[in-house]
């Protein structure tokens, strides 16, 4: 191509860099319009963020000088080329809590130099909190919030089809506004305390709502709340409920002991009947469900009663191998797809007791009033993390707010946890109430068809 080609050119590339600025422009108009206001307002502040990045980089100590001289040393009029100031390029998104940041690492700006440099950010962008998380190696992602997410009361509206994956417990969003999700899978037991009307129920809820239309889980229910399945925060839900008992702790006693029995059923025929040693190596199937015990106010099931007359001595009796009930199937019951979900108001030793808080790997705490009750909802490190400390959720705007563990990393999440209506959770259970299926019953016919198969006569019939 000739130098005149080239130039002749020129106004077509220019116009079709036009043509694409104005498509991007019109696509940029078109989000905007259609989104919320909160996100409309992070749309604005991206486009802040990226303006001015180039001079905000170099001002927080994000930005590094490349000494080396280019191939050209000395240019043509002989001026030597200034070293250059390289800044870490970045994309910048924008949903409804604020911006999400993907940067470039450079030599020496690194995770380190951007952690020290968050703090900065956050005034510089106008947000409350800005993280930064390795991303893929040599990145970073960078979230910005501008509005505190914990104190947005978000609603969860229950699809019911079922879900892609069974073990994947959606718990909410955390202080970045990023999803949070639990995995269940090879998880015997999961905690949750927290003050009156903080938002227990509403986190079970959804569990079962979400997991419900699904034929690989089954739930039984312990409520020490009330006496009978239609009272309580369980009442939408019983057409979904294989077993329920009340505060009766002879019922409750005998509801355990009934699942203990399928925990060793299940121990006894695994092998034979899926093949493996552990049910998550082949998944909950509707054959061979999950079955999710849910104990709430468990308190009433485990307290330690007091007193010499024959009825308190009875009792005390009754919640002693009530807890011993519920640790064996906590401890043992991992393998062959039994789940606990122990949840309380009072965050006493006896309301869990420790030995079956210590063997739930997952633990949850809505608000709490004092540091102790803190430690016996999420255990002794809670104390290293007083920032993310139950403590501090006592004000009404952190209704629905948990703190938990993190899995896999040191230290504790925030979680603004959705509303689920109790009117979506009647639907649900109405619409799969014709799931719900006894387990002990399901394992029974599974032998009885495997025995069939394994009848010569019955193996001649198939072939
Ligand atoms: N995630 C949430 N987001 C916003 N509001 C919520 C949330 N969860 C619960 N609430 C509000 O708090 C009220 C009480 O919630 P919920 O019944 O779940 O509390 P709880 O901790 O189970 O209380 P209790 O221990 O008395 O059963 C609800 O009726 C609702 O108005």
């Amino acid at each position: 191509m000739t130098v005149g080609e080239v130039i002749g050119s020129a106004p077509a590339v220019a116009g079709a860099a036009l043509a694409l600025i104005g498509i991007w422009a019109l696509w940029w108009l078109v989000r905007y319009v259609r989104a919320d206001t909160m996100t409309r307002a992070s749309m604005r502040q991206a486009i802040g963020v990226r303006r001015r990045w180039r001079r905000l980089a170099p001002m927080v100590g994000l930005s590094v000088t490349d000494k080396t001289p280019p191939a050209v040393i000395v240019a043509p009029d002989g001026k030597v080329p200034k070293p250059r100031v390289l800044i870490p390029k970045i994309k910048v998104a924008a949903d409804r809590y604020g911006v999400l940041v993907h940067a470039v690492c450079l030599p020496k700006v690194g995770l380190a130099e951007f952690q020290r440099a968050a703090p900065y950010l956050a005034d510089a962008w106008r947000c409350t909190r800005v993280s930064v998380l390795p991303d893929k190696p040599g990145q970073l992602v960078i979230r910005g919030v501008r509005v505190d997410p914990l104190i947005v009361p978000t609603e969860h509206t229950p699809t019911g089809t079922v879900p892609e994956d069974l073990a994947v417990w959606d718990l909410g969003l955390d202080e970045y506004a990023l999803p949070v999700s639990v995995s269940l899978a090879n998880v015997p037991g999961v905690t949750v305390a927290g003050l009156p009307g903080f938002g227990k129920t509403s986190l079970v809820n959804r569990f079962m709502c979400d997991t419900a239309p699904s034929d690989a889980v089954q739930y039984a229910v312990a409520d020490g709340k009330v006496t009978s399945s239609h009272e309580g925060d369980y009442a939408d839900l019983t057409d979904r409920i294989f077993a329920f008992v009340g505060d009766d702790l002879e019922e409750a006693n005998a509801l355990f002991t009934r699942l203990v029995k399928l925990r060793r059923d299940r121990s006894a025929s695994i092998r034979a009947l899926l093949g493996v040693k552990n049910m998550w190596h082949v998944g909950p199937s509707a054959a061979w469900p999950l079955t999710v015990l849910i104990v709430d106010e468990a308190h009433t099931y485990f307290r330690d009663y007091k007193g010499s007359d024959t009825r308190t001595k009875k009792l005390a009796a009754l919640a002693a191998e009530n807890a011993r009930l519920v640790e064996d199937l906590v401890k043992k019951g991992r393998n062959v797809g039994i789940l606990v979900i122990i949840a309380t108001q009072k965050a006493t030793g006896d309301a869990i007791p420790t030995f079956i808080r210590d063997v739930c790997p997952v633990g949850l705490s809505f608000a709490q009033k004092t540091a102790e009750a803190a430690v016996v909802a999420l255990g002794e490190d809670i104390r290293n993390w007083p920032d993310a400390s139950p403590t501090a959720l006592q004000d009404p705007a952190y209704v629905g707010v948990a703190a938990m563990a993190h899995q896999g990393r040191p230290g504790f999440a925030r979680i603004r946890t959705p509303y689920v209506a109790d009117a979506d959770a009647a639907r649900i259970a109405t619409d799969t109430a014709h799931l719900t299926r006894d387990p002990a019953e399901l394992l029974e016919e599974l032998a009885v068809s495997a025995m069939r198969m394994d009848d010569p006569f019955t193996k001649r019939e198939a072939a």
